[in-house]
Protein backbone atom coordinates (compact mmCIF):
# COMPACT_ATOMS: atom_id res chain seq x y z
CA UNK A 1 0.00 0.00 0.00
CA UNK A 2 2.96 2.42 0.57
CA UNK A 3 5.96 2.89 -1.22
CA UNK A 4 7.72 5.08 2.41
CA UNK A 5 10.19 2.65 3.94
CA UNK A 6 11.06 5.44 6.63
CA UNK A 7 8.34 7.24 7.89
CA UNK A 8 7.74 9.28 10.81
CA UNK A 9 6.71 7.80 14.23
CA UNK A 10 2.83 7.85 14.91
CA UNK A 11 1.66 11.45 15.49
CA UNK A 12 -1.12 13.43 15.71
CA UNK A 13 -0.15 16.24 16.52
CA UNK A 14 -0.68 18.86 13.82
CA UNK A 15 2.51 20.74 14.33
CA UNK A 16 4.62 17.55 13.37
CA UNK A 17 2.44 17.68 10.14
CA UNK A 18 4.44 19.24 6.97
CA UNK A 19 1.80 18.66 4.17
CA UNK A 20 -1.74 18.33 6.60
CA UNK A 21 -3.40 21.02 7.70
CA UNK A 22 -6.80 20.93 9.75
CA UNK A 23 -9.32 23.98 8.26
CA UNK A 24 -13.05 24.57 8.81
CA UNK A 25 -14.73 24.32 5.30
CA UNK A 26 -18.31 25.53 5.47
CA UNK A 27 -19.49 23.75 8.93
CA UNK A 28 -17.38 20.81 9.19
CA UNK A 29 -13.73 19.98 10.15
CA UNK A 30 -11.40 18.72 7.13
CA UNK A 31 -8.03 17.71 6.73
CA UNK A 32 -6.55 19.47 4.32
CA UNK A 33 -3.30 18.06 2.43
CA UNK A 34 -1.41 20.31 0.16
CA UNK A 35 1.73 18.10 -0.68
CA UNK A 36 4.15 19.05 -3.25
CA UNK A 37 2.85 16.19 -5.77
CA UNK A 38 -1.02 16.66 -4.97
CA UNK A 39 -3.84 18.18 -2.69
CA UNK A 40 -7.29 16.27 -1.02
CA UNK A 41 -9.32 17.30 0.79
CA UNK A 42 -10.78 14.79 3.89
CA UNK A 43 -13.91 15.80 6.53
CA UNK A 44 -13.96 13.93 9.92
CA UNK A 45 -18.01 13.80 9.07
CA UNK A 46 -18.16 10.61 7.09
CA UNK A 47 -14.35 10.31 6.86
CA UNK A 48 -15.49 11.88 3.48
CA UNK A 49 -12.69 12.60 0.74
CA UNK A 50 -14.19 15.44 -1.49
CA UNK A 51 -10.63 15.82 -3.69
CA UNK A 52 -7.42 13.80 -4.91
CA UNK A 53 -6.09 16.46 -7.51
CA UNK A 54 -2.49 15.29 -8.61
CA UNK A 55 -0.08 18.39 -9.32
CA UNK A 56 -1.11 20.03 -12.49
CA UNK A 57 -3.84 17.77 -13.02
CA UNK A 58 -7.67 18.50 -13.12
CA UNK A 59 -9.87 16.58 -9.81
CA UNK A 60 -10.17 13.26 -9.95
CA UNK A 61 -13.41 13.49 -8.37
CA UNK A 62 -16.95 14.87 -8.77
CA UNK A 63 -18.45 17.25 -6.06
CA UNK A 64 -21.89 19.06 -6.45
CA UNK A 65 -21.80 22.89 -6.94
CA UNK A 66 -24.79 23.02 -4.57
CA UNK A 67 -23.48 20.61 -1.93
CA UNK A 68 -23.75 21.74 1.68
CA UNK A 69 -21.09 21.27 4.54
CA UNK A 70 -22.93 21.06 7.36
CA UNK A 71 -23.41 18.90 10.61
CA UNK A 72 -25.66 15.71 9.95
CA UNK A 73 -26.14 16.24 6.01
CA UNK A 74 -24.28 13.83 3.35
CA UNK A 75 -21.95 15.81 1.26
CA UNK A 76 -22.91 15.30 -2.80
CA UNK A 77 -20.26 14.16 -4.52
CA UNK A 78 -16.72 13.27 -3.14
CA UNK A 79 -16.66 9.43 -2.10
CA UNK A 80 -19.52 9.10 0.94
CA UNK A 81 -19.27 6.00 2.83
CA UNK A 82 -21.82 3.45 2.78
CA UNK A 83 -21.65 1.60 5.73
CA UNK A 84 -22.84 -0.89 7.74
CA UNK A 85 -25.67 -1.20 5.18
CA UNK A 86 -25.89 -0.35 0.92
CA UNK A 87 -29.31 1.39 -0.47
CA UNK A 88 -32.30 0.88 0.84
CA UNK A 89 -32.12 -1.45 3.96
CA UNK A 90 -35.48 -3.23 2.49
CA UNK A 91 -33.62 -4.28 -0.39
CA UNK A 92 -30.66 -5.68 1.88
CA UNK A 93 -30.48 -9.55 2.63
CA UNK A 94 -32.52 -10.46 5.82
CA UNK A 95 -29.34 -10.97 8.06
CA UNK A 96 -28.45 -7.45 7.16
CA UNK A 97 -31.42 -6.07 7.50
CA UNK A 98 -32.75 -7.50 10.81
CA UNK A 99 -30.13 -5.31 12.51
CA UNK A 100 -31.28 -1.59 10.67
CA UNK A 101 -34.22 0.14 12.28
CA UNK A 102 -35.04 2.83 9.58
CA UNK A 103 -35.58 3.61 6.65
CA UNK A 104 -32.51 5.68 5.65
CA UNK A 105 -30.79 4.56 2.81
CA UNK A 106 -26.88 3.87 2.53
CA UNK A 107 -26.35 3.57 6.51
CA UNK A 108 -25.20 5.89 8.83
CA UNK A 109 -21.15 6.57 7.98
CA UNK A 110 -21.41 8.96 5.88
CA UNK A 111 -22.99 11.11 8.55
CA UNK A 112 -21.15 10.36 11.54
CA UNK A 113 -18.05 11.86 13.26
CA UNK A 114 -15.33 9.75 12.48
CA UNK A 115 -11.88 10.10 15.05
CA UNK A 116 -8.87 10.70 13.14
CA UNK A 117 -6.58 7.66 14.14
CA UNK A 118 -3.10 8.92 12.24
CA UNK A 119 -1.51 11.05 9.58
CA UNK A 120 1.55 9.76 7.93
CA UNK A 121 3.77 11.89 5.48
CA UNK A 122 6.81 11.16 3.31
CA UNK A 123 8.29 12.79 0.51
CA UNK A 124 5.97 10.33 -1.91
CA UNK A 125 2.95 9.92 0.03
CA UNK A 126 0.64 10.81 2.98
CA UNK A 127 -1.72 8.25 4.55
CA UNK A 128 -4.75 9.49 6.89
CA UNK A 129 -6.62 7.30 9.06
CA UNK A 130 -9.88 7.22 10.75
CA UNK A 131 -12.25 5.88 12.80
CA UNK A 132 -16.18 4.82 13.78
CA UNK A 133 -17.05 3.27 16.59
CA UNK A 134 -20.59 1.59 15.61
CA UNK A 135 -21.54 0.86 19.20
CA UNK A 136 -24.81 1.63 21.14
CA UNK A 137 -24.63 5.15 20.69
CA UNK A 138 -26.21 4.37 17.25
CA UNK A 139 -28.91 1.40 18.83
CA UNK A 140 -32.14 4.32 17.90
CA UNK A 141 -30.91 3.35 13.81
CA UNK A 142 -28.84 -0.08 14.47
CA UNK A 143 -27.92 -3.33 16.15
CA UNK A 144 -24.53 -4.16 16.59
CA UNK A 145 -21.33 -3.50 17.66
CA UNK A 146 -18.25 -2.68 15.17
CA UNK A 147 -15.44 -0.64 14.30
CA UNK A 148 -14.88 0.83 11.13
CA UNK A 149 -11.29 1.65 10.02
CA UNK A 150 -10.41 3.55 6.91
CA UNK A 151 -7.28 4.67 5.59
CA UNK A 152 -6.77 6.72 2.59
CA UNK A 153 -3.36 6.76 0.60
CA UNK A 154 -2.25 9.83 -1.31
CA UNK A 155 0.29 9.71 -4.08
CA UNK A 156 1.43 10.82 -7.27
CA UNK A 157 0.39 7.58 -8.83
CA UNK A 158 -3.34 7.71 -7.47
CA UNK A 159 -5.58 7.52 -4.66
CA UNK A 160 -6.34 4.31 -2.46
CA UNK A 161 -8.96 3.86 -0.27
CA UNK A 162 -9.16 1.13 2.90
CA UNK A 163 -11.89 0.78 4.63
CA UNK A 164 -11.85 -2.28 7.33
CA UNK A 165 -14.47 -3.73 9.65
CA UNK A 166 -13.73 -5.56 12.86
CA UNK A 167 -17.08 -7.06 14.30
CA UNK A 168 -16.56 -6.29 18.32
CA UNK A 169 -19.93 -7.98 19.28
CA UNK A 170 -20.21 -11.88 19.85
CA UNK A 171 -23.21 -12.33 17.06
CA UNK A 172 -22.19 -13.07 13.92
CA UNK A 173 -22.59 -9.85 11.96
CA UNK A 174 -24.48 -9.05 8.35
CA UNK A 175 -23.49 -6.11 6.69
CA UNK A 176 -23.44 -4.17 3.20
CA UNK A 177 -21.41 -1.36 2.18
CA UNK A 178 -19.70 0.92 -0.55
CA UNK A 179 -17.56 3.31 -1.66
CA UNK A 180 -19.67 5.38 -3.61
CA UNK A 181 -17.24 7.01 -5.70
CA UNK A 182 -18.40 9.97 -8.02
CA UNK A 183 -16.43 10.83 -10.96
CA UNK A 184 -16.58 13.91 -12.94
CA UNK A 185 -16.80 13.52 -16.87
CA UNK A 186 -17.32 16.68 -18.94
CA UNK A 187 -19.85 14.90 -21.04
CA UNK A 188 -22.17 11.54 -19.66
CA UNK A 189 -23.30 10.52 -23.24
CA UNK A 190 -19.67 10.53 -24.26
CA UNK A 191 -18.37 8.38 -21.53
CA UNK A 192 -18.64 4.86 -20.36
CA UNK A 193 -17.14 2.02 -18.13
CA UNK A 194 -15.10 -0.88 -18.96
CA UNK A 195 -14.49 -3.76 -17.73
CA UNK A 196 -18.04 -5.36 -16.88
CA UNK A 197 -18.64 -7.22 -20.02
CA UNK A 198 -18.93 -10.25 -18.98
CA UNK A 199 -21.24 -10.11 -15.69
CA UNK A 200 -24.69 -10.04 -14.63
CA UNK A 201 -26.58 -6.82 -13.21
CA UNK A 202 -29.37 -6.26 -11.17
CA UNK A 203 -31.37 -3.23 -13.07
CA UNK A 204 -33.02 -1.52 -9.57
CA UNK A 205 -34.94 0.64 -13.05
CA UNK A 206 -36.70 -2.29 -14.60
CA UNK A 207 -38.13 -3.76 -11.41
CA UNK A 208 -34.52 -5.52 -9.84
CA UNK A 209 -34.13 -8.03 -12.57
CA UNK A 210 -31.23 -9.61 -13.86
CA UNK A 211 -29.57 -9.04 -17.13
CA UNK A 212 -26.46 -9.73 -19.19
CA UNK A 213 -23.57 -7.12 -19.66
CA UNK A 214 -22.93 -6.98 -22.95
CA UNK A 215 -19.55 -4.58 -23.88
CA UNK A 216 -19.51 -1.80 -21.95
CA UNK A 217 -21.45 0.66 -19.88
CA UNK A 218 -22.87 3.45 -21.90
CA UNK A 219 -24.94 6.32 -20.17
CA UNK A 220 -28.24 7.04 -21.81
CA UNK A 221 -30.49 8.70 -19.45
CA UNK A 222 -30.66 7.38 -15.52
CA UNK A 223 -29.09 4.58 -15.11
CA UNK A 224 -28.67 2.34 -11.29
CA UNK A 225 -27.48 -1.10 -11.92
CA UNK A 226 -25.70 -3.40 -9.50
CA UNK A 227 -23.26 -5.89 -11.11
CA UNK A 228 -21.91 -9.03 -9.92
CA UNK A 229 -18.30 -8.62 -10.52
CA UNK A 230 -15.30 -6.73 -8.62
CA UNK A 231 -12.73 -7.11 -11.41
CA UNK A 232 -10.89 -3.87 -12.69
CA UNK A 233 -11.91 -1.48 -14.13
CA UNK A 234 -11.47 1.41 -16.50
CA UNK A 235 -13.93 4.81 -17.00
CA UNK A 236 -13.52 6.31 -19.94
CA UNK A 237 -14.69 10.07 -20.19
CA UNK A 238 -13.65 12.42 -22.85
CA UNK A 239 -10.14 14.26 -20.61
CA UNK A 240 -8.79 10.72 -20.11
CA UNK A 241 -9.20 7.32 -18.33
CA UNK A 242 -8.97 5.87 -14.97
CA UNK A 243 -8.68 2.74 -14.00
CA UNK A 244 -10.16 0.75 -10.30
CA UNK A 245 -8.90 -1.94 -8.55
CA UNK A 246 -10.73 -3.29 -6.03
CA UNK A 247 -10.37 -5.83 -2.87
CA UNK A 248 -12.54 -7.56 -1.35
CA UNK A 249 -15.64 -6.52 -3.51
CA UNK A 250 -17.84 -8.62 -5.76
CA UNK A 251 -20.33 -5.99 -6.64
CA UNK A 252 -19.75 -2.67 -8.56
CA UNK A 253 -22.71 -0.23 -8.28
CA UNK A 254 -22.90 2.09 -11.82
CA UNK A 255 -25.33 4.80 -10.69
CA UNK A 256 -26.23 8.09 -12.93
CA UNK A 257 -29.25 10.27 -12.17
CA UNK A 258 -30.39 10.89 -15.09
CA UNK A 259 -32.01 14.69 -16.25
CA UNK A 260 -35.12 13.46 -14.14
CA UNK A 261 -33.63 12.15 -10.71
CA UNK A 262 -31.08 14.80 -10.80
CA UNK A 263 -34.43 17.04 -10.76
CA UNK A 264 -35.17 15.99 -7.43
CA UNK A 265 -32.13 15.20 -5.89
CA UNK A 266 -30.98 17.03 -2.90
CA UNK A 267 -27.77 19.21 -3.22
CA UNK A 268 -27.85 18.42 -7.10
CA UNK A 269 -27.98 21.32 -10.14
CA UNK A 270 -30.77 20.29 -12.51
CA UNK A 271 -27.31 19.80 -14.85
CA UNK A 272 -25.27 17.95 -13.20
CA UNK A 273 -26.04 14.34 -14.53
CA UNK A 274 -24.05 15.38 -17.70
CA UNK A 275 -20.98 16.18 -15.62
CA UNK A 276 -20.39 12.88 -13.41
CA UNK A 277 -20.71 9.03 -12.65
CA UNK A 278 -20.44 6.84 -9.74
CA UNK A 279 -18.80 3.69 -10.04
CA UNK A 280 -19.38 2.39 -6.28
CA UNK A 281 -17.23 -0.23 -5.08
CA UNK A 282 -19.34 -2.47 -3.24
CA UNK A 283 -20.43 -5.35 -0.68
CA UNK A 284 -24.09 -5.45 -1.70
CA UNK A 285 -27.32 -7.24 -2.38
CA UNK A 286 -25.92 -11.12 -2.31
CA UNK A 287 -22.29 -10.01 -1.67
CA UNK A 288 -23.09 -8.46 1.84
CA UNK A 289 -20.24 -9.75 4.33
CA UNK A 290 -21.05 -11.85 7.11
CA UNK A 291 -18.17 -11.80 10.48
CA UNK A 292 -17.68 -13.78 13.58
CA UNK A 293 -16.74 -12.00 16.59
CA UNK A 294 -13.20 -10.52 16.26
CA UNK A 295 -12.92 -11.17 12.47
CA UNK A 296 -12.23 -8.31 10.05
CA UNK A 297 -12.96 -7.90 6.47
CA UNK A 298 -11.04 -4.92 4.03
CA UNK A 299 -13.30 -3.47 1.22
CA UNK A 300 -10.52 -1.14 -1.03
CA UNK A 301 -10.04 0.45 -4.44
CA UNK A 302 -7.47 2.04 -5.83
CA UNK A 303 -7.81 4.93 -8.35
CA UNK A 304 -5.05 5.07 -10.61
CA UNK A 305 -3.99 6.21 -14.44
CA UNK A 306 -4.93 3.68 -17.05
O1 LIG B 1 -29.24 10.30 -2.65
P1 LIG B 1 -28.32 9.28 -2.03
O2 LIG B 1 -28.88 8.68 -0.75
O3 LIG B 1 -26.94 9.82 -1.86
O4 LIG B 1 -28.25 8.08 -3.05
C1 LIG B 1 -27.79 8.30 -4.33
C2 LIG B 1 -27.82 7.00 -5.15
O5 LIG B 1 -26.87 6.11 -4.63
C3 LIG B 1 -26.69 4.97 -5.45
O6 LIG B 1 -25.71 4.16 -4.85
C4 LIG B 1 -27.97 4.18 -5.54
O7 LIG B 1 -27.77 3.06 -6.38
C5 LIG B 1 -29.06 5.09 -6.07
O8 LIG B 1 -30.30 4.37 -6.08
C6 LIG B 1 -29.18 6.34 -5.22
O9 LIG B 1 -30.14 7.21 -5.78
Amino acid sequence: MSESSNRPPLSLSPGQWSFTRWKTIGQLEALDVHHPLFKATVFLQGAHLTHFVPRDEADWLFLSDTARLEPGRAIRGGIPICWPWFGDPARNAPEVRKRIHTDSAHGFARTALWKLEDVRESAHEVEISLSLDANEDFAEVWTGHAIALITFSFSIRGCQVALTTTNLGSDPLAFSQALHSYFPTSDISRSRVLGLGSSNYIDTLRNWEYFSQEGPVYFEGETDRIYESGEPLTIITPAGSRKLKSVGSDSTVVWNPGPDKAARLSDFPDYAWKNMLCVETANATGDYRVLYEGQSHTLGVLIGRS
